[in-house]
């Protein structure tokens, strides 16, 4: 299985400490080809002029944090997902738990963003995780259910191949406070038994987000269904991200 460490910038940082910080990120990259492939998540400015800068190197990629699910129209704002796959953008963060709360995202709403950018041929990178209440009365389980099956809905099992998964507890996420390792391939291990009983690709990777730092990666990653993270905070530091991707 790939191992895949994505930076999910959220909107931080202006054009010059954004710029600064890829640059970094590439040149630690170049001296060092690894087996580990990178993501990262710029705010949707940047990524026109990323994409430039990353094209000839095959172990960093691009994802978009989010997209809207129709064509090209009148929708003020929106960025398509046709209009990402006209940059060679080939992952987009989907359903994130800060766009599900804040921006009131639905589950049907993931479910038509993961079609509409399978049909552009952009890799959906879906998040899914409960919230703290949710894990205290122990309906996490139903919860993560049904967010995988909601937003494969009306998918074949090819189609299912081709998404990524981040598994995080939205108590996880900005808290300091991380799902133990345990927890962690308890619920990877989870999501792939749903995945199998429902006819879906078993093969694809699941993430963890949530806290992870240079200080908890290795043993977090250290979880058999464990294929990387999606980290938030600690992407923002060129070092700390490069630590938590040689952290395998
Ligand atoms: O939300 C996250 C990644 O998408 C995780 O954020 P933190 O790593 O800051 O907790």
């Amino acid at each position: 299985m790939r191992k895949i460490v994505a930076g999910n910038w959220k909107m931080n940082m202006n054009y010059h400490e954004a710029a600064k910080l890829l640059d970094e990120i590439i040149i630690s990259r170049s001296s060092k080809p690894d087996d580990v492939q990178l993501i990262i998540a710029p705010p949707a400015i940047y990524l026109s002029e990323f994409s430039s800068a990353l094209r000839d190197l095959e172990n960093i990629s691009l994802a978009a944090q989010n997209v809207y699910h129709s064509d090209n129209g009148a929708y003020t704002g929106e960025i398509s997902t046709s209009m990402l796959s006209s940059l060679g953008i080939n992952y987009c963060i989907v359903g994130h738990s800060e766009r599900r709360t804040l921006f009131k995202e639905t589950d049907t709403d993931v479910n038509l963003k993961v079609k509409s950018l399978l049909k552009d041929g952009i890799q959906p990178i879906i998040c899914i995780g409960e919230l703290l209440h949710e894990r205290e009365n122990e309906t996490h389980f139903q919860v993560i259910e049904k967010q995988i099956l909601a937003a494969l809905e009306g998918l074949s099992e090819a189609e299912s191949a081709k998404v990524l998964w981040a598994y995080e507890p939205v108590w996880a996420i900005g808290t300091g406070k991380t799902a133990s390792a345990e927890q962690a391939q308890e619920m990877h291990a989870f999501i792939r038994k749903i995945l199998s009983e429902n006819g879906f690709n078993t093969q694809t990777p699941i993430l963890y987000g949530g806290s992870c730092k240079p200080g908890n990666a290795k043993e977090i990653f250290g979880g058999k269904d464990v294929n990387g993270g999606l980290i938030g905070g600690a992407s923002l530091k060129a070092n700390d991200f490069l630590q938590i991707a040689n952290s395998f």
